[in-house]
């Protein structure tokens, strides 16, 4: 079953092609510019691919009246006033895009509305990511496929129904797009991160497919880049005593440069399969030293007719093999043998 690969940038993703890795600051900058700033360096170091933020716009995504889901930033008033407080003014986004390219880092930034959708257009970012709350929003999906640049869609609180049209949505607007799987729940524990998706994903859309990760931990994006994802996201934050509503979902930098780390190795062995009789031909040399062979436990005077109990099995495995102690028991030796000498078939007959 092969998937289509889409384009990021200059990176292809896809079957074939190394896993993408985006780290996500989203709100860690806790609206300090200069922190987003210190994310961009942090992120170039642990070598993920692209740096992903969450352009906020309070005026046209939210409203006064809108409730908090938990109410964590004593300093804001209104759900309205923390995303004021999450802005950046255009220019500060360009430095910060700017900033991630001199980095060698592609930026991505979620748009939560319209506004979003043109800011980041303007600033040239080469691909879309739908965060799970905006699924539903198809006049916003429709918008990102009409630039044509890639579409990343993902899953967290959707049915299979809202994904369909999503992706329909995105596709017959002649967008390309991939897929996460995703649990919106923070942390997300083990038992909710549904690795079972991904391949149920990657089955029914054809397309590139990975996994938006909110468990705090670098195991679930390991395990499924096993899988086959091609696309992992994770957030990321400077400490996990750092203040914000996704510390808890999020890995530290150690943490996330430990998880390239861990998805190139599984890259690396799952691009290089082992035939199990080519490598012990290989290791023709080593077979022989740690193999065993027949010794003699104790001195044996020729004529003796050998016993199981006068055989030992020793490394090296350069005399007759372990495996042959039957085909030698019963023969008769035609010279002396000492203690802990290889025994060998020339010295013995029926
Ligand atoms: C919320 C987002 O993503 P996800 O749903 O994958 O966590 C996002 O990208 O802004």
């Amino acid at each position: 079953m092969r998937t289509r690969t889409i384009k990021i940038e200059n990176r292809l993703v896809g079957d074939g092609y190394p896993c993408f890795v985006i780290g996500e600051i989203a709100q860690a900058h806790d609206g300090s510019l200069g922190t987003a700033h210190a994310y961009i360096d942090a992120l170039a170091r642990a070598g993920v691919d692209a740096i992903k933020f969450q352009t906020h716009i309070a005026s046209a995504e939210s409203s006064p009246d809108e409730k908090f889901r938990i109410n964590v930033f004593p300093q804001d008033g209104s759900r309205y006033d923390y995303w004021k407080r999450m802005e950046f003014s255009k220019d500060q986004w360009h430095s910060l895009f700017e900033h991630a390219r001199r980095k060698n880092l592609i930026f991505l930034s979620s748009p939560f509305s319209f506004e979003a959708v043109d800011l980041l257009e303007a600033l040239g970012v080469p691909a879309w990511k739908v965060g799970s709350g905006e699924v539903t929003n198809l006049p916003m999906l429709k918008k990102m496929a009409a630039t044509g640049k890639p579409v990343l869609i993902s899953s967290g609180m959707s049915s299979w129904s809202d994904m369909d049209e999503a992706v329909s949505t995105v596709t017959d607007n002649g967008g390309q797009v991939a897929l996460f799987q995703c649990t919106t729940s923070y942390p997300c524990p083990p038992e909710k991160i549904g690795l079972n998706v991904i391949g149920e994903l990657q089955t029914r859309y054809l397309r590139p497919v990975g996994l938006s990760d909110h468990s705090g931990t670098i195991y679930p994006s390991l395990a499924a880049v096993t899988l086959g994802a091609k696309l992992i996201e994770v957030h990321a934050v400077f400490s996990k005593d750092c203040f914000g509503p996704d510390v808890g979902a999020s890995l530290t930098i150690p943490a996330l440069t430990q998880l390239v780390e861990g998805i190139r190795y599984i890259e690396a062995m799952a691009n290089s399969p082992l035939d199990k009789d080519a490598e012990a031909r290989e290791l023709e040399e080593l077979r022989l030293l740690f193999g065993k062979s027949l010794y003699t436990r104790g001195d044996l005077p020729k004529g003796h007719r050998l016993e199981a109990g006068d055989i030992a099995l020793k490394k090296p495995g350069t005399g007759i093999p372990a495996k042959n102690i039957d085909r030698v028991i019963g023969k008769r030796l035609i010279r002396d043998y000492r203690a802990d000498e290889q025994l060998h078939e020339s010295d013995m007959d029926d």
